[in-house]
């Protein structure tokens, strides 16, 4: 399983230092949340960050918005370096058009569902996605608790995922994860599982990074 750390817990007046430490400890990616005070009741980071973040690693740059009508802003993150952008199904009416023209920019598209929404709605798009993200928070806000429920979607799109092979997606959990929830969504067919508060909130953070890498592998 891959870790990717969230840099919403991280302390925003070093965030360069903050990407610096986790991926030399190896991280695989670095997961940024991008919020519009609309969407979810929170405001984070925009494409400025983006683009600064992307002078300074060379690791992937998962983008993850959460505004209302994503599909237009995909042009800004591809312009400002972001190589996965995902969208949330709940934000948008035209969320092929979204997950199209992610694609046609050569960034790789991803579908997020919320803890309400179930599989079946992203059905028919999930041969367009390179990623899945179940949400196991309500999304806005770091240092939540995680809903384990939503390891039946991920069990789910995992034999989805096995039992068709045409389709070509990782699934992805994001929030909560922490050294006592990792092992147990190690279980249920993730592939990438975002971390926060686990990583940047109190201690070393690649300390923070190898113990959950360690669990995870441990319970593989
Ligand atoms: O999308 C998110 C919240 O909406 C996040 O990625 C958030 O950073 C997860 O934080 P934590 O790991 O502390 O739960």
């Amino acid at each position: 399983m891959q870790i990717a750390p969230s840099i919403l817990s991280a302390d925003f007046g070093h965030l360069a230092r903050a990407v610096d430490a986790v991926e030399k400890a190896g991280a695989d990616r670095i997961h940024i949340d991008v919020m519009d005070g609309l969407f979810v009741p929170n405001l984070s980071f925009g494409p400025q960050i983006v683009s600064v973040l992307r002078q300074e690693t060379t690791l992937p740059l998962e983008v993850h918005l959460m505004v209302q009508h994503p599909e237009e802003w995909v042009k800004t993150f591809a312009d400002a370096g972001a190589d996965m952008l995902l969208v949330h199904l709940e934000a948008t009416p035209h969320i092929h058009r979204a997950l199209s023209l992610i694609k046609q920019t050569g960034m790789e598209p991803g579908v997020v569902i919320n803890p309400g929404t179930s599989v079946d709605a992203i059905d028919m798009v999930l041969p367009i996605v390179k990623q899945v993200l179940v949400m196991t928070v309500d999304p806005g806000f770091g240092g939540q608790e995680f809903i384990p429920e939503m390891l039946e979607k991920t069990d789910e799109l995992a034999t989805i995922h096995d039992r068709d092979e045409s389709l070509d997606f990782k699934i992805e959990i994001d929030g909560g994860v922490n050294p006592g929830t990792i092992k147990l969504a190690a279980k249920h067919g993730v592939d990438i599982a975002v971390a926060g508060s686990a990583v940047y909130d109190g201690g070393n953070p690649a300390d923070n990074l190898h113990h959950l890498q360690k669990l995870a592998a441990e319970a593989e």
